[in-house]
């Protein structure tokens, strides 16, 4: 895709030459960049709400600083696009998300103006903090820079740092708070009220640097103890920001994000002063794109778009697994008052709008705070609900500590609804959610399961509310299998199902790979090969008496997973053969141990020889040791 012909952004090379521009260029090119992401994310998706939102404060923020010195640390990195942009990559951006192209988010390995890499939100103000003492201790200079959203700044790590920040007072620390009222649905929370009430509020400002003079005249310059007291109580009721300046910051605030040189001015400004600084940003979300600014939600992240219309430009054929999951939900939590739903701040991606719409007293969006929803669900649990907390994979990583601690340990009958699992692709490896077998199967009490299709998977949440023990169910990201029929069928716990007999090999498949067994079985009997293809549903506990029973009549044994092989489910059966004193011979097809890069799922698996075909070559390969190419050259 050339680079259209942008008046002024095709004759910049990067943000050096920002300072050469004159005001009306910056606000061209503040346009430019603008028409810029719109463009490629109509074409390749992506976070185009977040980015448009950022381009003035981008552009700010370069100018101010120099990232060649100074750092600055965007938190997630799914608003750096201009930032992208600015830095190097303006040739390259046409690539973003694509495989073997530029990331979505901001990567070490990609640029040296990524000084840190993130995707998981609210890392940015202990990262952007070690870099100031590293650089403290160092004795090397430059300013570090935080910028976080209101999103992300509910998450407990956010404080974390916050905390410390206050406590070593460092000077040419800066956070910018960049609100834009949305996390990726609308904020949730007493913090999103608070700062919702600063921007309100703002008449409050200015008086308050008045009542302050007025203090001052009336007891004195040096201030007395009451003095004191007084301002401190009445800048409790009106201040913005009180909370940050109890913290140890200094509070600015609040700026208008777009108005791109009050922003620049401001970030000069406060270059000179002592001690942590909090800059209060308010921004818009999708700005400058109406379809984006109409429909924040759906607009934080496409999928690729009609730019025009603003109209997406694949629609599915079948509802993804999030969907069956939030519908099966619902039609149980109709039937059952204590049915509960909790989201870390994924409400729409997780299915679970419907549910929040149709039963609010009974849906909790805890905001970012992967660790609370977890624990925040074993409480409910203890007074007697049935919770079912919705976790995307990569997320429940945050929260492996309250699943083992809160949960696991006490056997509180807590329901995890894990999406995303598997390899997510665009997003990358940051999102794609390969560990959690290997990090669940080391917990004890814990079911784990994976459905084979979508009836299954509505059969499986209605077990594991049954249940009453720690449950989790594991689906993929995309379209769902299969149909749905009336009702729910409780399926006991541990057992597979052998979906097709065959004799010498047997593929024991969880989830996703059930469907590429059988895929392989087809092929292979296409070579007079006949294989038993098992749905591995449960991955813990594991059939034991099935898989005895596959052992004493298969040679070989097959497993696939959507997942890393490191502790996986075929881990799980070599520990079996072994442990058990079995010679079967075992073959495992899952995640290598190595990070997957971005890019569509069909060609992250084709690299790591994982399409069906691959998997019957390799297949026929290690058995027969003879060559057999299926796929068909490109
Ligand atoms: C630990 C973690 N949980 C959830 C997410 C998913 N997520 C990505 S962006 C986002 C909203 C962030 O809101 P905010 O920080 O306000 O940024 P905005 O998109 O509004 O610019 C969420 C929940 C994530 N990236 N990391
Ligand atoms: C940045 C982030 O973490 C989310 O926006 C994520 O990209 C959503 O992924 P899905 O598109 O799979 O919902
Ligand atoms: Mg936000």
């Amino acid at each position: 895709m050339p680079l259209k012909n942008f008046k002024v952004l095709n004759n910049i090379n990067d943000y050096k030459d920002l300072h050469k521009l004159s005001k009306e260029e910056i606000n061209t090119l503040a346009s430019e960049l603008r028409e810029y992401i719109i463009e490629v994310t109509s074409k390749n998706g992506g976070h185009i709400g977040p980015s448009l939102g950022v381009v003035e404060l981008t552009i700010a923020l370069l100018m101010a600083f120099d990232p060649e010195i100074d750092r600055i640390v965007w938190d997630i990195g799914h608003q750096a696009y201009a930032y992208k942009i600015l830095t190097g990559r303006k040739d390259e951006f046409p690539t973003l998300r694509q495989y073997k192209g530029i990331s979505g988010f901001l990567k070490r390995s990609e640029s040296k103006y990524d000084h840190f890499g993130a995707g998981h939100s609210s890392t940015s103000i202990s990262a952007a903090l070690g870099m100031r003492v590293g650089k403290d201790l160092l004795k090397k200079e430059g300013y570090t820079v935080a910028v976080i959203g209101d999103g992300a700044m509910t998450a407990g790590e956010a404080f974390e740092a916050l905390n410390n920040a206050g406590w070593l007072d460092p000077s040419k620390f800066i956070v910018i708070l960049n609100d834009n009222q949305m996390s990726i649905s609308p904020n949730v929370g007493a913090l999103y009220t608070y700062f919702n009430k600063i921007i309100t509020n703002q008449v409050f400002q200015k008086p308050r640097q008045a009542l302050k003079e007025i203090l001052d005249k009336i007891f004195g310059k040096q201030g007395t103890k009451l003095a004191r007291k007084l301002e401190e109580y009445i800048k409790g009721l009106f201040a913005p920001g009180v909370i940050f300046e109890e913290l140890g910051f200094t509070y600015v605030g609040t700026i208008d994000g777009h108005n791109l040189f009050d922003l620049e001015k401001t970030l000069e400004n406060v270059k000179q002063m002592r001690g942590p600084i909090l800059i209060h940003v308010i921004t818009q979300k999708g700005k400058g794109y109406k379809p984006a600014e109409e429909n924040p939600t759906p607009f934080h992240g496409m999928s690729p778009f009609d730019k025009i219309t603003g109209e997406p430009k694949k629609s599915s054929v079948n509802p993804s697994w999030s969907k069956v999951f939030g519908k099966a939900l619902c039609e149980l939590a109709e039937k059952d008052e204590t049915i509960v739903a909790i989201t870390p701040a994924m409400r729409e991606g997780s299915g679970l709008l419907e549910f929040s719409q149709r039963f609010p007293d009974r849906f909790f969006d805890v905001g970012i705070a992967e660790q609370h929803a977890a624990t925040f669900a074993g409480g409910l649990a203890v007074e007697g609900l049935k919770p079912v907390a919705s976790f995307y994979s990569t997320f429940l990583q945050r929260a492996y500590d309250q699943v083992i601690h809160d949960i696991a340990l006490q056997k509180l009958p807590v329901v995890f609804a894990i999406d995303r699992a598997g390899l997510v692709g665009a997003d990358g490896p940051t999102h794609h959610g390969v560990f959690d077998i290997s990090f669940l199967r080391a917990i004890p009490e814990i079911i784990i399961s994976a459905p084979k299709d979508a009836q299954e998977l509505r059969d499986l949440l209605y077990t594991a509310l049954n249940s009453g023990k720690p449950f989790a169910i594991r689906y993929p990201r995309g379209e769902a299998v299969g149909d749905i029929k009336e009702g729910f069928k409780e399926i006991p716990i541990g057992s597979w199902e052998v979906l097709e007999e065959g004799k010498d090999i047997a593929f024991l498949a969880v989830g996703r790979y059930v469907q590429k067994a059988l895929e392989v079985r087809r092929i292979l009997k296409t070579k007079g090969i006949d294989i038993t293809v098992v749905n591995a549903r449960f991955i813990r506990p594991i059939d034991k008496e099935l898989l005895k029973h596959i052992l004493n009549t298969h040679q070989f044994i097959i497993t696939g997973e959507d997942g890393s092989l490191n502790g996986g489910f075929g881990s799980a059966i070599a520990e079996f053969i072994m442990d058990n004193d079995y010679e079967n011979r075992l073959i495992r097809f899952g995640i290598p141990d190595k990070f997957i890069e971005h890019g569509s799922v069909n060609l992250l698996e084709k690299d790591l020889g994982l399409l069906p075909e691959q998997i019957a070559e390799n297949i026929y390969k290690k058995i027969f040791n003879k060559d057999f190419v299926f796929m068909k050259k490109a």
